[in-house]
């Protein structure tokens, strides 16, 4: 063996001098040490002299090299630009003056390899493979009519999807190639392209849902679908690694941008289908029927089979969900409803701000105390907030003050707000994984995420018995009950009273409302105070009309609310630009077409709320904070004024953070008055400033929150 290494080293040199010298190089050495010695050695040889001239044909050869480089690239950026022009002529896209310069430079004169002539001209035999910048720019307008938006005539349609209807089916690979396409303008030119090429998406949708039959030539296959991986367990483990459920908001918002207008994503268990174009979430919400489904949240379900409890609304499905859901929308979302709750919630908002009064008073700094004082004072409001949220809620639902706003709040409603925080951070890794799995394995994910229920179950438990005792024994004590004597015994002596629900049932739907109106209407306050704080002037408009509307309604809440439509602009800003959450899933009982995609029934399809509320295809200048976009009718949410509000494809689903239809947020008029109330009541009470007005970080435990709370300085006015 030594032998050989010598015999190998006797010719190692020798072999080095005879490559260099037929190479024309100069001796390599391959040591990595020598290497640097080399190094200091030649720079040394350079200071010295001049490397001698290459020689005249090698320098010839270089330039000729260079050339050929340099005409070899310009023929490929007229391809892609003969390309782009085609597809932005079938798109009805203006020119673009790049690629005209890319084709100029050819001598207009392009000839495109096979695979890409066959992807625009499928019917063209070999002979016509010659592509012509003529034939190119044929039919082109270049006027601002193109630019102008046109309403989709069957003509459009047609060129649209030319092929609609007659394509064979071995044309997906076309197809796709079409998506891509699309999606390259979609990402390279400014918002009013991204808007013709959404557009164009768009009419591929409305064509063909009304005239190409799914399933047949016209309509792309569900599997063409442009999607993130087809391994769901590989995703999985990404989304770990890359902690992106906590970005989950950015990570779609990103891959829309890459993608287009729809994907698909499989991660783990779960499969969906993502879109965030209005006209293409109003096709999904046609199609949603009449037991409307969300995403299943299994952990949940999984909770109540385990412990033997029944389950409320949120975890039904089908006639029992329908029914049930009938019953509490006569409670908590009917006009008559909303009249018996809205004093109840001014009530505590009232007194919430008297109690931020008198720590500004207390804790502030700034001229003079008592009235007339301007003191403030910069704190933290989450916890102020979520103590806020739940003594509303309690209020409501059990018709009980739970005394949160004195100085020693209990205990056991601090445990109850932290269970519902713990519930929800913990359902989150649990979307993706089998939940009973989990519970047969002990993972500490599911022990941690059952022991929040718990607690949410027991506290509610015991406020229910607490309510039950008052209205029984105000039964036997009285002839007449609270509600019947005119006051309102809330949402549970409601509920008892009527006797149309079982207990069970009523305990089962309380402790959903419970655990579902306490975060969902604290964080968005957090938002909504922040924003104020960092637009000053925006601030002062609403202030303006808060005040004007409050003397005219001589201090009643609701007419005061009524007044003041900018209260309520301010609160669709903000779930606009931070929906509490992200997505809202539907799966659509008939087959549709999105995006001239087949998506077949019972598929998930998510709504995503967040990449759509900053998309400048859907709003303009969509990270201006401002309220006022939303006074106008024409911007109305679909459960405001109902669908087609505004001509304009898809206008009415714009703004959806409480979901839609029959299935959509139960609480919603609970939240909007309870936010709305307690909004009035601080800018009639203080003026509101950022100590820093950087964007906010946000993170996503199931709903969207700040990662790190804003702190707010409250100056009373
Ligand atoms: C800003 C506050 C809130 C937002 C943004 C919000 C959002 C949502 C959304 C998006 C849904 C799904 C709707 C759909 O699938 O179409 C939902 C459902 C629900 N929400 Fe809210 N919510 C809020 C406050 C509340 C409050 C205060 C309560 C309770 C008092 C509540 C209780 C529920 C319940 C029980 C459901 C299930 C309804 C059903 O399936 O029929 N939410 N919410």
């Amino acid at each position: 063996m030594e032998s050989v290494v010598k015999v190998k080293k006797s010719f190692q040199k020798p072999m080095r001098k005879l490559t260099s010298c037929v190479l024309g190089q100069k001796e390599k050495r391959l040591c990595s040490g020598h290497r640097a010695a080399r190094g200091t050695r030649r720079r040394k040889d350079h200071l010295r002299q001049a490397p001698p001239p290459p020689p005249r044909s090698y320098q010839a050869d270089l330039d000729k090299e260079r050339k050929l480089r340099e005409a070899m690239n310009a023929r490929k950026n007229a391809e892609r630009a003969a390309m782009r022009a085609h597809f932005r002529r079938k798109y009805k896209l203006s020119e673009d003056p790049q690629d005209s310069y890319h084709l100029r430079s050819v001598g207009s004169k392009v000839v495109l390899p096979h695979e890409l002539s066959k992807i625009i001209y499928p019917e063209a035999t070999t002979k016509d493979e010659g592509f012509n910048l003529l034939s190119a720019f044929q039919g082109l307008s270049f006027g601002p009519d193109v630019m102008r938006a046109r309403s989709p005539s069957s003509a459009d349609v047609c060129k649209v999807i030319p092929q609609s209807g007659c394509r064979p089916e071995q044309d997906h690979e076309r197809d796709y190639e079409d998506h891509v396409l699309l999606v390259m303008v979609w990402n390279s030119r400014g918002p009013a392209c991204r808007q013709l090429a959404s557009r164009s998406f768009s009419l591929a949708a409305t064509s063909s849902v009304e005239e190409a039959a799914v399933g047949q030539g016209g309509v792309w296959d569900f599997e063409e679908i442009p999607h993130t991986g087809r391994n769901g367990w590989v995703n999985l483990l990404k989304f770990w690694r890359e902690d992106r459920f906590r970005h989950l908001h950015k990570h779609m918002e990103k891959t829309f941008k890459e993608l287009g207008p729809i994907y698909r994503e499989h991660v783990g268990t779960q499969n969906t289908v993502n879109i965030l174009l209005p006209g293409d979430i109003s096709e999904l919400f046609r199609s949603e029927g009449l037991h409307p489904q969300r995403m299943t949240l299994t952990a949940w379900a999984t909770h109540r089979e385990i412990r033997q409890h029944s389950k409320g609304i949120f975890l039904k499905n089908g006639e029992e969900w329908r029914s049930d859901r009938l019953l509490l929308n006569k409670e908590v979302m009917m006009a008559s409803a909303v009249k018996r709750f809205l004093p109840l919630l001014d009530e505590v908002a009232s007194d919430f701000c008297r109690m931020l009064k008198v720590r500004v008073e207390r804790e502030g700094r700034g001229e003079g105390r008592g009235e007339g004082g301007k003191r403030s004072l910069t704190i933290d409001p989450s916890p102020d907030l979520f103590r806020f949220a739940l003594e509303a809620s309690c209020h409501v639902l059990y018709g009980e003050r739970i005394g949160l706003f004195s100085s020693s709040p209990s205990l056991e409603s601090q445990k109850f707000i932290w269970a519902v925080e713990r519930m929800l951070t913990t359902t989150l890794p649990l979307l993706f994984l089998p939940p009973r799995l989990l519970l047969r394995i002990g993972a500490p994910q599911w022990t941690q995420h059952a022991k929040a229920w718990d607690h949410i179950f027991s506290h509610a438990e015991a406020r229910i018995q607490k309510g039950y005792q008052r209205l029984s024994s105000s039964r036997t004590q009285g002839s007449s009950t609270a509600g019947s004597r005119g006051q309102y015994p809330g949402v549970l002596g409601q509920l008892m009273e009527k006797g149309q629900l079982s207990l069970d049932l009523i305990k089962a739907n309380l402790t959903e409302l419970m655990a579902g109106g306490v975060d969902t209407t604290a964080v968005p306050l957090q938002f909504a105070l922040f924003e104020l704080g960092r637009n000053p002037e925006v601030q002062d408009k609403v202030r303006q009309q808060v005040k004007e509307s409050w003397a005219k309604a001589g201090g009643d809440p609701q007419a005061t609310l009524q007044g003041a439509p900018l209260l309520k602009g301010t609160i669709k800003e903000i779930l606009r630009l931070y929906p509490v959450g992200i997505t809202v899933q539907r799966y659509p009982v008939r087959d549709i077409v999105i995006q001239n995609y087949h998506i077949p029934a019972g598929t998930v399809v998510q709504a995503c709320l967040y990449p759509m509320g900053r998309s400048p295809e859907v709003f303009p200048d969509p990270l201006r904070f401002d309220p006022g976009r939303w006074v106008s009718s024409k911007e109305e949410g679909p459960g405001d004024r109902g669908r087609g509000a505004d001509s304009t494809e898809g206008a009415g689903f714009r703004s959806l953070a409480f979901g839609f239809g029959s299935r959509q947020c139960v609480g919603r008029r609970i939240a909007e008055n309870e936010m709305q109330l307690l909004l009035m009541h601080i800018l009639l009470n203080f003026h509101l400033t950022v100590p820093c007005s950087d964007d906010l970080e946000t993170t996503y435990t199931l709903i969207l929150q700040p990662r790190v709370p804003p702190r707010i300085t409250l100056t009373k006015l």
